[in-house]
């Protein structure tokens, strides 16, 4: 059982983006979610534990491994699946997985094909695995580019935000994938969609603003809501008299027509019902910015 473990790791960009803010999480084997909206500090904080830039402050440790002192030992225990895989044009899947093998040090030919088989099987590319990876799909690409993130046995595995473009099919063929992996190592999935998280994680953290806002099990943060959420159909001239009167903490077109969600301890008059609150709710309510009202 492998432990991740983050310690008040701070960044500040040379612009004065405070991109980390004390960020503290500890993790173990499974799917970890990392939730928060774009420009949160997602990024910045993957590419730090991947080693791809530095942190100002703050430490991490993978077991027994200092990631931020020992840079190449964690490489060795790393797969990453970065927001933008750049994959090489016109090579076939298995051409790709062998040169990425070759990188990575497996050096025996006939244990290199058979990890490569091993993976196009495991990410149900076998089929494919003669044809370039330029004409793939954005779900195939994707599945190649976790395939590769595979390779060496990683301890750690990160993926940013993995499931952007993919359609609902190509999606949920990668949520199978991913769930699959999640098994045995630790797996960071970073991302703004929510279904991503509610669909794979037992454990998440939501992030606004280089800020850790909450970290725990996505029952229990919608736990927290029960009873406190409820919806109302309102006219798009009365979003401000509502944001007024009541937090809105999320706000979606239906239909044409703004559905509002509410945070409120009683039942409020005048039309509202009473929902169950999902991690959308939980998801706009910690993050609470006024945007649900642009
Ligand atoms: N190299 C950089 N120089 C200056 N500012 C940066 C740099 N990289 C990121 N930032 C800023 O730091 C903040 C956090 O960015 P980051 O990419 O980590 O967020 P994110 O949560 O991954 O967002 P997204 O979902 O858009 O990728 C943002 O305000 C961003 O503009």
């Amino acid at each position: 059982m492998g432990t991740l473990k983050i310690n008040n790791l701070s960044k500040t960009y040379s612009n004065g983006v405070k991109a980390l803010d004390n960020v503290s999480l500890e993790l173990e084997n499974g799917m970890f979610g990392l939730l928060g909206p774009n420009g949160a500090g997602k990024s910045t904080l993957m590419r730090t534990l991947a080693t791809l830039q530095e942190a100002d402050s703050g430490s991490a440790t993978l077991d027994d491994i200092d990631i931020l002192n020992q840079p190449a030992e964690l490489r060795k225990v790393l797969g990453y699946l970065p927001q933008e895989f750049g994959v090489y044009p016109r090579i076939t899947a298995e051409q790709l997985l062998t040169h990425i093998a070759i990188l990575k040090g497996i050096s025996n030919t006939s244990e290199r094909k058979e990890l490569v088989n091993y993976l196009l099987n495991k990410v149900n590319l076998y089929d494919k695995r003669n044809k370039s990876v330029k004409g793939f799909s954005g779900g195939m690409k994707q599945r190649v580019g976790i395939a590769q993130a595979l390779i060496g046995n990683p301890k750690l595995i990160i993926v940013d935000e993995p499931t952007a473009g993919l359609d609902p099919g190509e999606r949920n063929r990668f949520y199978n994938l991913l769930a699959d992996v999640g098994k045995e190592v630790i797996v960071i999935l970073s991302t703004h969609i929510v279904d991503d998280v509610r669909e794979l994680c037992t454990k998440m953290a939501i992030m606004n603003f280089g800020e850790i806002v909450y970290h725990g099990s996505p029952s229990d943060a919608i736990g927290e809501l029960n009873s406190k959420v409820y919806q109302k159909m309102v006219d798009r001239s009365e979003l401000e008299q509502y944001a007024n009167d009541y937090k809105i903490i999320s706000n979606k077109m239906v239909g044409g027509k703004p559905l509002i969600h509410i945070y409120s301890d009683e039942h409020p008059e005048n039309g509202f019902e009473r929902v169950t609150p999902n991690l959308e709710d939980v998801f706009f309510s910690k993050i609470n910015t006024n945007s649900v009202l642009v």
